[in-house]
């Protein structure tokens, strides 16, 4: 279903995927460079980046896909979704939508959400590496509870667009154990059933060794209706 994700979230505006660093021009007089934000950069540890390269390798047989990252979607995209769930009387001024950005990109390099997804179709299961930088700090020396509620929703979120434009209804989480600052998670997150436009994902973080489960989290997306407005 990754293709139709991709395809789907290109269709809402968003950079082709093989154009990281590409200038994107949204208006005449602004420029807006696109900076794929899934990739190694310097504040990844080893943990994160000797996962990065597992992940990739298991990109190689075409069964799991990694997903770029952007912090700013373009213009088009949110006029798209405006246009289509939108009631026309509440849509977001055009100069306010350049402005906006994808939350959990906003933080400066490594302070904060530092993350990379992959997808695998067949099973229908995204996972995505996390390391919880310093300025997510929730009790000292552990990452804050709404940062994990954060990484779970995005995690599950994009599993859920694989299947269509939908919005998290519910989330449920249990904090097992707390997560440490600046180490790396993974996020693992699966559809376990669809109904009508109910999407039930479930989700678990684990550590990389895989011997502490930190958190379990079960999520209601629901695709959304084009003939119901949002607002
Ligand atoms: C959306 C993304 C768009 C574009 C993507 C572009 C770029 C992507 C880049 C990055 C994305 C990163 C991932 C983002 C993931 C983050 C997702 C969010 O954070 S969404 C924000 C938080 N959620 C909301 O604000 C949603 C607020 N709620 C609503 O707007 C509505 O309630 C709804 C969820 C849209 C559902 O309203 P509908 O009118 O469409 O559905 P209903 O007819 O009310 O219900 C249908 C069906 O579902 C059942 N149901 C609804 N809510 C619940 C619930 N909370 N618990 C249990 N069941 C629920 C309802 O009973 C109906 O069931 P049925 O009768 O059996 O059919």
């Amino acid at each position: 279903m990754l293709r139709s994700c991709a395809t789907r979230l290109r269709t809402l505006g968003a950079p082709p995927a093989k154009q990281p660093g590409a200038v994107w021009r949204l208006f005449s007089s602004e420029k807006v460079i696109h900076k794929d934000y899934g990739l190694p950069n310097p504040s990844w540890s080893k943990d994160l980046r000797l996962l990065f390269d597992q992940f990739m390798k298991k990109c190689e047989d075409g069964s799991w896909k990694r997903l770029p990252s952007y912090r700013q979607n373009p213009v088009q995209t949110f006029k798209e979704f405006q246009t289509r769930f939108v009631d026309p009387g509440s849509v977001t001024k055009e100069e306010q939508m350049s402005k906006a950005q994808q939350f959990s990109r906003s933080l400066e390099e490594g302070l904060g959400f530092e993350y990379v997804m992959f997808y695998n179709k067949g099973e229908k299961r995204m996972v995505c590496l996390f390391q919880g930088g310093l300025h997510l700090q929730g009790v000292p020396g552990f990452v804050h509870g709404g940062a994990i509620a954060t990484m779970i929703d995005i995690t599950t979120g994009m599993c859920a667009l694989a299947e269509g434009v939908a919005m998290t209804a519910n989330l449920n989480i249990d904090y097992k154990k707390p997560i440490p600052l600046c180490s790396v998670v993974v996020v693992n997150s699966k559809l376990s059933k669809t109904e009508g436009r109910k999407l039930f994902i479930s989700c678990d973080i684990q550590s990389i060794d895989e011997k502490t489960l930190y958190t379990s989290a079960t999520a209601l997306f629901i695709k959304l209706d084009p003939d119901k407005r949002l607002t």
